[in-house]
């Protein structure tokens, strides 16, 4: 039984450097969904190449059934951790419908990290982040955030139903924010 730790923001909000520092600290594995979903589209014979670059560039979600093999497969495919950080994952409604489908009896998730953050912070950051990826761009940007806005907020609302939400604030420097994060996994992994 694989356990996952969601970690959801807006573009730009930090989820990949904050998920970084926990690998290294914390003995948990980091699995972005975007950084899965960029490999599968450079990968030589994938069928889902044009398919995942056309919703990159259009900041819209890719059909669950390709994202969550990816993911299971990179869980399968890690050795023992203490867990998961399943980032930028679920996204929208077909995300969460088709992880609950695909992953029922093989992972439960300890909580969900949403790194909260002004969407003016995230775009700045996401047009100075200098990775050369395809959409840090104003068009893409403004595509994503409404996705974020429409789609994924509701999937964090739908948690919170729940109580599984633990918010940080992620307008703050690294430090801080990783500070905070490590408070989070210090309670969590009490309870
Ligand atoms: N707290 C912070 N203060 C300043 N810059 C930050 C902070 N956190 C991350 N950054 C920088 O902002 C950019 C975006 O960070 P990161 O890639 O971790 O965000 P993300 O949430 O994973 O974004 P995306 O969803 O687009 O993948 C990077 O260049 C990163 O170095
Ligand atoms: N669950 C997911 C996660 C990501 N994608 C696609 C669409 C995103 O804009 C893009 C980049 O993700 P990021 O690296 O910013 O987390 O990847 C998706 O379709 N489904
Ligand atoms: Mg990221």
């Amino acid at each position: 039984m694989h356990n996952v730790v969601f970690v959801l923001g807006p573009p730009g909000s930090g989820k990949g450097t904050i998920c970084s520092k926990i690998q290294e600290n914390l003995n948990y594995v980091h699995l972005s969904a975007g950084d899965l979903l960029r490999a599968e589209r450079q990968r030589e014979g994938s069928e889902y190449g044009a398919l995942i670059e056309s919703h990159i560039k259009n900041g819209s979600i890719v059909p669950v059934e390709i994202t969550c093999s990816l993911l299971e497969n990179a869980m399968n495919a890690s050795g023992d951790a203490k867990g998961f950080l399943v980032d930028g994952f679920p996204r929208n409604e077909d995300n969460l419908q088709g992880w609950n489908k695909q992953m029922e009896g093989k992972a439960v998730v300890q909580f969900v990290l949403f790194l909260s953050c002004p969407v003016s912070i995230c775009i700045d950051r996401c047009l100075n982040r200098g990775q050369g990826r395809t959409d840090d761009n104003e068009e893409s940007l403004k595509k994503r955030v409404e996705t974020y806005n429409h789609q994924t907020y509701p999937i964090i609302e739908h948690f919170e139903k729940s109580g599984l939400v633990r918010e940080v604030k992620s307008e703050r420097s690294i430090d801080e924010i990783y500070a905070d994060v490590v408070n989070v996994f210090n309670a969590a992994n009490k309870e």
